[in-house]
This record gives C-alpha cells, structure tokens and sequence, in this order.
C-alpha cells in the first residue's frame, strides 16, 4: 500500500484517505508518495483498449489501497467522467505531422482542472460521508481552480467552500463562472492582490495549526495530492494512443503552479516512455528561468492574457525539488527557508541537466501570434494558455521523432478578449454556459490581508456554528 510522506520530513506519514483530506503537510511540506507504483509494458499496453474512467481506476487504484474499495473507486471514475462533454473525455487532435492538442477542457467549466476535481468532489463525499465528519476547503485561484473546485463541491452538505481569488485579474467569464453559483455553501473572496498573495493567504492557514484543526480545513489546490494524482492518467491515455510504451512521447504543458507537468513527471516515474516534458510559461518565467539557469528567484507578478499562469512562487515545485535533491527534507526545508527569507535559491545545473525536462516563456505577442497562426494553418481555436504551451513547445522540442503533444489546458471562450484580439473570432460559450452574462452574482472583496480573511472565514464556516 502506497503511504505518503512529507517534502520536508517532518510531518507524520499518511494513507491516502488522510492524505486527501489533510493538504498541506503539518511541517509546511507537500505530500508525495513514498514510492511510484510502476506499470509493465503490458500493462500499459492494455490501456489501449479501456474507457478513459477504467484507464483512470486502473493507474489510481494503487495509489489509493484499502482506504476505498476497487468497486467503489470505479464507480467514482465512471460517475466523475460521465460530466465530460467528449465521450473520448481527453481527445486528441492533430495539428500537422508529428504534432497533436490533447484536449483538456471537455468538462463542465472548460477547464483542465474538471478532470481532477470532478474525481476529488466525490471522494469528498465517500471518505466523509463514512466518517460522518464535515471539512472547510479553502483555496486559491488564478482563475480556473476555482470554478472546478466549486462546480464539483457545490450543494455538498459535508463541505463549505472558500475561493480566493485575486481582484481584477481573473477573466470576466473565469470570474461570473465562481461567483452566480449561489448555492449556500459556496464562498467567493476578491483579494487586493496578486494569485502568489492568495496562495500565500491559503498555506499560511494551513500553516496556523489551531486554525485548521478548528475548522478542519481541507485543501482543492495542488496542495492535495489527489489534485495530481488524477491528472497523470491523460498522459498515459494520450501516450498509449501515439504507440506508447514502444514508442517515447514529448507534451508541451503550459505551467504555472508546476502541478500538470509535474503529473507528467510521476507518469515518467510509473513506467511512461517521456521523451521531453516542455515546461511553457508566460512571461511570469519562474519556472522557465530555473530550468535555464538554476536560479529559481521571485519577483512580481505581471498581470498577461493567460491569467491562470500568472503565477511566480510555484507549488508542486517542492514536490520536484524532493526528488532532485535525493528526498532530502531537510534540504528542501532549508531552500524553502531561502525563498521566504532570501528571495529565491540556486541549483547546481548537473541536477538538471540529465533530466527530461526543457522550458522556456513566451511574450504578449508571442501569444497572440499563436492564436492568429495555429487558426490559420491547422483551422483550430485555441486559448491563450494553449498558446504558450504551442510557442514553447515548437521552440524546445528536440529532433527526435518523438510525437508532441501540446496540453490544450482551456477552452478558447474562457478568454474570449485574447482570441477576438488574435483572430477576430469571437469564441461562443457552451450552451450550458451560454446565459452567464445575465445571472446574479455574489462575492465579497477584501483587502489583502490574512487576519481579515481568516476573520471572514470563521464567521461563516459551519463547522463552528455546529459547535
Ligand atoms: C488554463 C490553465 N493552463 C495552465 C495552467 C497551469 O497549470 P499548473 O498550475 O498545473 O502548472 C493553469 C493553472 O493552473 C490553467 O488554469
Ligand atoms: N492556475 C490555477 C492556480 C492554482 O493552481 P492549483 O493547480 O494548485 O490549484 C488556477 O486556475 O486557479
């Protein structure tokens, strides 16, 4: 049975149930699994002939053990994936010889998150409906979390939700998709600030003990190990589909949090035959700088047309840094000390030099010009986070005859602004979405600060009013 295990040491190991509804690690850390179970060629070469939901139960159940049972945790996958408008649930689309869009946002709110949480709402509702216990989810959004965490927990009388996310600087659609679900157990906050200062707000709740123990608070972000967990199944469906495991496969992933690339990682970990995993960021290029240079140093974050990526202190990067430095906690809890008190730290380059990871950033313009082109050669609309993974991708794929798949992360209507600019198309709205413009939202704005927030927090969340 898998158990999990802090990034910095120090916090007690868990199962999975635990694992699920604890998120952030009691000593600060992220939890990972101990060990990666590993599929044989022909176990992964059975993929090719299963359902997405069973593909999905037969790479997670080894992660789960007897915490659920192989019944019940099929249900949940078959259950979870029904919501997707593609019957393929990922599709795969082809953009010129070699190169390929794995198609990411077929779920209620268009985004790739809806493939993890949509599993992540009903485990909820299994591990703590046999508990009889209740949980206070609280999480950050740069724009897409958000809305799949709150479409999956919605109306769930075991959870309230908490969403913070920053003022102004989400997409209007991104924003109207949190705020018009008016169910009583849904709450939106717009902080002053930046996605890093809503994150920041989220770990250092989870980061005060006596908070989280009173409110029992749980996490929806990548925090969550069952957040990544669920998204290494694409890679193996997409790579299975393009030959895999007799033939190696690069992605392109547009990052921002380090939590879809990093799912890539584990993938690679398992068994997956990877080529290359392209790491694509905007110009808030954390990331991009890092896999260039070994420096992985904050600054400001540049508000950009792919909000979601506007992100400059990754997450899951923890989760990474453990495996490069041997499972080392206390050198990850030391690096991590650097960050806060420092500013950023530095890697030595022969770390990264042997792995299969590539990165690099594209502009504004960059972007745009993605947009315009990948319509006008391959007759495909694509957001602009797609965008970035396109640039990127074409820019560091190396010349193997590796396939490359690009990691279609939104649907193009979430930024219409961005894709009316590049292409003078204006991208319509699914028609369950198609009356967002005119429902009634319900939000709270306030400033940036962490006492406050808390304070709003504690009014509201059930739990207490239950004592
Ligand atoms: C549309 C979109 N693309 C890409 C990303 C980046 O993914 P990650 O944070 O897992 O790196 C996000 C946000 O997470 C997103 O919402
Ligand atoms: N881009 C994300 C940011 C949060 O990332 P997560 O994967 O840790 O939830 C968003 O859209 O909210």
């Amino acid at each position: 049975m898998v158990r999990y295990i802090s990034t910095r040491g120090e916090a007690p190991v868990l199962s999975f149930d635990e694992v699920v509804l604890t998120g952030l690690a009691r000593d600060g850390g992220l939890y990972v699994p101990e060990t990666w179970p590993q599929f044989s060629q022909d176990e992964i070469r059975s993929l090719a002939s299963m359902n997405y939901a069973d593909a999905a139960a037969f790479l997670l159940y080894p992660f789960i053990g007897d915490a659920i049972s192989k019944s019940d945790f099929t249900a949940m996958t078959t259950k979870a994936y029904a919501s997707f408008s593609h019957q393929a649930v990922v599709p795969l689309s082809q953009l010129g010889p070699n190169e390929f869009l794995m198609e990411l946002y077929h779920g209620p709110t268009l985004a790739f998150k809806d493939v993890a949480l949509q599993l992540l709402g009903l485990l909820y509702d299994h591990l703590l409906g046999s508990r009889g216990k209740r949980v206070t989810i609280v999480g950050a959004t740069s724009g897409d979390t958000g809305s799949a965490a709150i479409d999956a927990c919605r109306g769930r009388d075991a959870v309230d939700i908490f969403i913070l996310h920053p003022a102004g600087r989400v997409s209007e659609v991104q924003r109207r998709q949190m705020t018009t679900v008016l169910d009583s157990n849904v709450h939106n906050i717009a902080v002053e600030g930046d996605f890093d200062d809503c994150q920041a707000m989220v770990k250092a709740m989870f980061n005060d003990l006596a908070f989280r123990d009173e409110l029992a608070v749980s996490a929806v972000n990548s925090i969550n190990w069952a957040r990544v967990m669920a998204q290494i199944v694409y890679y193996f469906t997409v790579g299975v589909s393009l030959g895999s495991p007799d033939r190696a496969v690069s992605f392109s992933v547009p990052s921002g949090n380090f939590g879809d690339v990093y799912a890539g990682y584990a993938a690679s970990k398992m068994g997956l035959p990877v080529e290359q995993l392209i790491v694509a960021t905007n110009r808030n290029d954390i990331l991009s700088r890092f896999f260039n240079s070994g420096e992985y140093r904050k600054s400001g974050v540049d508000p950009t047309i792919s909000p979601s990526m506007d992100i400059q202190v990754s997450s899951n990067f923890e989760r990474f840094l453990f495996d490069l430095h041997g499972r080392d906690g206390v050198a990850v809890s030391d690096l991590m000390s650097k960050l806060d008190t420092d500013g950023g730290f530095s890697v030595n380059m022969s770390l990264l030099n042997e792995g299969i990871f590539s990165a690099g950033s594209s502009s504004e313009d960059e972007t745009l010009q993605t947009i315009q082109h990948t319509l006008q050669d391959s007759l495909k609309l694509v957001d602009p986070h797609t965008a970035v993974g396109l640039k990127v991708g074409a820019e560091c794929r190396n010349h193997s005859d590796a396939p490359l798949v690009t990691l279609s992360t939104a649907h193009p209507a979430k930024f219409p602004d961005a894709v009316e600019k590049a292409t003078g198309v204006h991208p319509e709205l699914p028609g369950h979405l198609s009356d967002l413009f005119t429902r009634e939202e319900r939000l709270v704005q306030l400033p940036n600060d962490l006492s406050t927030v808390k304070s709003y927090i504690r009014e509201r969340a059930r739990i207490l009013q239950a004592i």
